[in-house]
């Protein structure tokens, strides 16, 4: 939400997996301190936004205002705000549930829940911009297959085409944050570069991690993946997809919907919802921001169904690959075979900061997870129909 971008051409989508009414309500509350937070960040041009971190450190505080008595003032106040911001979700904590637990697995088996965050502004909240917030839980179902992951983040392709249909995407795990606010600026450069834009489908960013130890003896920082692989694949058609911290081209997703030329074809292929192939067509307009007054958002409710995909191409041809649990690896090199390419960007300082599997225990189910999951990757079909 306080990423250094115009606010108007942002849209920050949540997808909560575990449908669990704490997020959405814990939303609610964020959005109430950002519209305090973030004009306090781009008046006093503070860059580090994470309050947490701000606090701990005046360091962080810009020369030109450390001593401006104004400031002073608006950051004791914004502390104060932040402190009560702390308590409110340390409450909602204690009256945490999940949506619809009929059958004892905890949000799993509820319906599609979309909703917008916004607050009618009271006198006391100065007018700012802010970026949209959606929250989106898709719908579950026990006897429906989710596909983890990539299920998740087709549903989220979906809904934020209607309602909001911006042409790049950042895709964030949810155990990463932006530690720095200056990504997207970085990542546009690349995307509008004429010289590299048509043929470009993402830009990667490195994971870089903020819980490593000292002697990292497992080497929880993937240094040979970030540091040397990636780092040479750059020099040729680019690194592969890392599963978070990329910034995407959307079309790059919907592959070769522009050869079905009937609408029953296209149908087949991205499934019925005509507000979603509008939204399609309008995508090769780049830069095209479709919020309107009324948020489309029974559309996005269906859009987020599980049946909703029965019968397209989703997770076989369009969008995130299933099949596997290493969709990133996958879907990159699916984008790959199909003529797309990818740069790294790793500036000097991490734009994203995440948690890594740091004790044995935890390494072992992850690098059994990646393993299998890229032997599937290997084993799987998609080489001979995707390669020309
Ligand atoms: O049913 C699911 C499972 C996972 N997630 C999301 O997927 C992310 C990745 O899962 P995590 O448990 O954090 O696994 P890691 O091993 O840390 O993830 C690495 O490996 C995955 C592939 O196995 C990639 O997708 C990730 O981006 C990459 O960081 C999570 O943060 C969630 O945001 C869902 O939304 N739904
Ligand atoms: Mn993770």
């Amino acid at each position: 939400m306080a990423m250094d971008y115009p606010p108007e051409k942002l849209h920050v989508y949540v997808s909560d997996d575990g449908g669990s009414s704490i997020t959405l309500n814990g939303m609610k509350e964020a959005w109430k301190f950002a519209t305090w937070w973030i004009p306090f960040c781009t008046r006093y041009r503070i860059l580090c936004r994470c309050p947490e971190a701000y606090f701990s450190d005046s360091e962080n505080d810009s020369v030109d205002f450390s001593k401006n008595v104004e400031f002073i003032a608006d950051k004791r106040m914004i502390k104060e705000k932040y402190e009560n911001f702390k308590v409110d979700i340390m409450r909602l904590k204690e009256h945490q549930g999940h949506f619809g637990d009929t059958v004892g697995i905890t949000g799993q088996n509820h319906p599609s829940i979309v909703e917008v965050i916004q607050e009618n502004s009271s006198a006391e909240i100065e007018q700012v911009k802010l970026p949209l917030l959606v929250y989106v839980s898709r719908e579950k179902r026990p006897s429906y297959p989710h596909h983890f992951k990539a299920g998740a983040l087709n549903a989220l392709y979906r809904v934020s085409a209607v309602i909001s249909n911006s042409p790049y995407t950042l895709v964030l795990d949810c155990d990463m944050f932006c530690s720095e606010p200056a990504s997207a600026r970085q990542a546009m450069c690349f995307h509008l570069d004429p010289k590299l834009s048509t043929s470009l489908a993402f830009v990667q960013f490195p994971q870089k991690f903020h819980n490593i130890s000292k002697n990292d003896i497992y080497d929880s920082q993937h240094r040979s993946t970030y540091k040397v692989l990636w780092q040479g694949m750059d020099g040729l058609d680019g690194p592969l997809l890392s599963g978070t911290g990329f910034y995407i081209k959307r079309e790059s997703l919907y592959r070769n919907y522009k050869i079905k030329d009937t609408d029953f074809e296209l149908q087949k292929y991205i499934g019925t919802s005509n507000e979603f192939i509008k939204s399609l067509k309008k995508n090769c307009t780049p830069n095209l921001v479709n919020v309107g007054s009324a948020l489309p958002i029974e559309e996005a409710l269906i859009l987020a169904s599980c049946n909703y995909e029965n019968g397209t191409k989703w997770g076989i041809e369009v969008g995130f690959l299933y099949g596997t649990v290493c969709e990133d690896v996958h879907t990159g090199i699916m984008l790959n075979c199909n003529g797309w390419n990818s740069v790294y960007c790793d500036p000097p300082k991490p734009q994203f900061l995440g948690n890594s599997a740091t004790n044995l225990n935890d390494l072992i189910i992850q690098g059994t997870r990646w393993s299998s999951g890229l032997l599937e990757n290997d084993l799987s079909t998609f080489w001979s129909f995707y390669v020309p």
